[in-house]
């Protein structure tokens, strides 16, 4: 299917290509749809309550993301507003700010030969400064903790925070980016059934300049957009 808004038909390309990149052991048999800002095309025909919706939980999200932030702050020693100033536009579009809303969809595995344990989304991190990651009670998703892969059993009622690549350069390694990848459940039942999880992409304003808190002078300051620009182009060389 084409999808309406050439971001998130770009994006979709780039996951596809993920899968020839990354291992052999995957099978990124997944759709997404990302949404950047409230004002892009909505596919209104086909699914008329999608954008009431969105536009109802996409500001709800930017609210629980702003306290996140506020928290981190407060953790770090900073001014409680440090983090909030560098993340002012989030969903007003990706020439501002990166922050994007995704839906993903893994269809069901029934006719396919694709067998449990197979990556359906392959190992990585995310880019920006964290993910609110809601999934249902299909399973799949695990963390890569201590050397080892945990499942991230879903829990009924909570949202997972993943940290993002640019979180762990901004506070200079104290907080690890969260590595992480989504495996076809070994119940039978599991992988006959489809799976939704929706992901909240939280990144700093496009022209903010991020450089380790700890002063450390080892890495140039980057701009949030070049840092993004630069992870797409280590992750995807096509
Ligand atoms: O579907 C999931 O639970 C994870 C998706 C994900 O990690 C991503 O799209 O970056
Ligand atoms: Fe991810």
């Amino acid at each position: 299917m084409r999808l309406p808004t050439s971001d998130s038909y770009t994006l979709k390309i780039m996951e596809l290509t993920r899968t020839r990149l990354e291992s052999k052991n995957l099978h990124e048999v997944r759709e997404a749809y990302d949404i950047t800002s409230l004002d892009s095309v909505f596919p209104d025909k086909h699914l008329p309550e999608f954008r009431q919706a969105i536009s109802e939980l996409v500001p709800k999200l930017c609210k629980l993301s702003h306290r996140l932030l506020r928290c981190l702050a407060k953790a770090l020693g900073l001014d409680d507003e440090y983090f909030i100033r560098c993340h002012t536009m989030m969903c007003q579009g990706s020439d501002k700010n990166a922050t994007t809303f995704r839906t993903l969809y893994y269809p069901s595995l029934a006719d396919s030969a694709i067998k449990a344990g197979v990556e359906r989304c392959g190992r990585h991190s995310d880019y920006g400064t964290f993910t609110l990651l809601f999934q249902d009670d299909i399973g799949g998703l695990e963390i890569f903790s201590g050397g080892e892969w945990v499942a991230a059993t879903p829990i009924p009622g909570t949202v997972l925070v993943n940290v993002g690549d640019l979180l762990q350069f901004w506070t200079a390694d104290r907080y690890l980016a969260t590595i992480h990848r989504v495996r076809v459940p070994e119940e039978e039942i599991r992988r006959r059934s489809a799976r939704q999880s929706l992901a909240f992409f939280v990144h700093p304003d496009n022209d903010v300049m991020v450089s380790p808190l700890n002063g450390s002078k080892n890495h140039s300051p980057i701009s949030a957009l070049a840092h993004l620009n630069l992870r797409y182009s280590q992750t995807y060389k096509y």
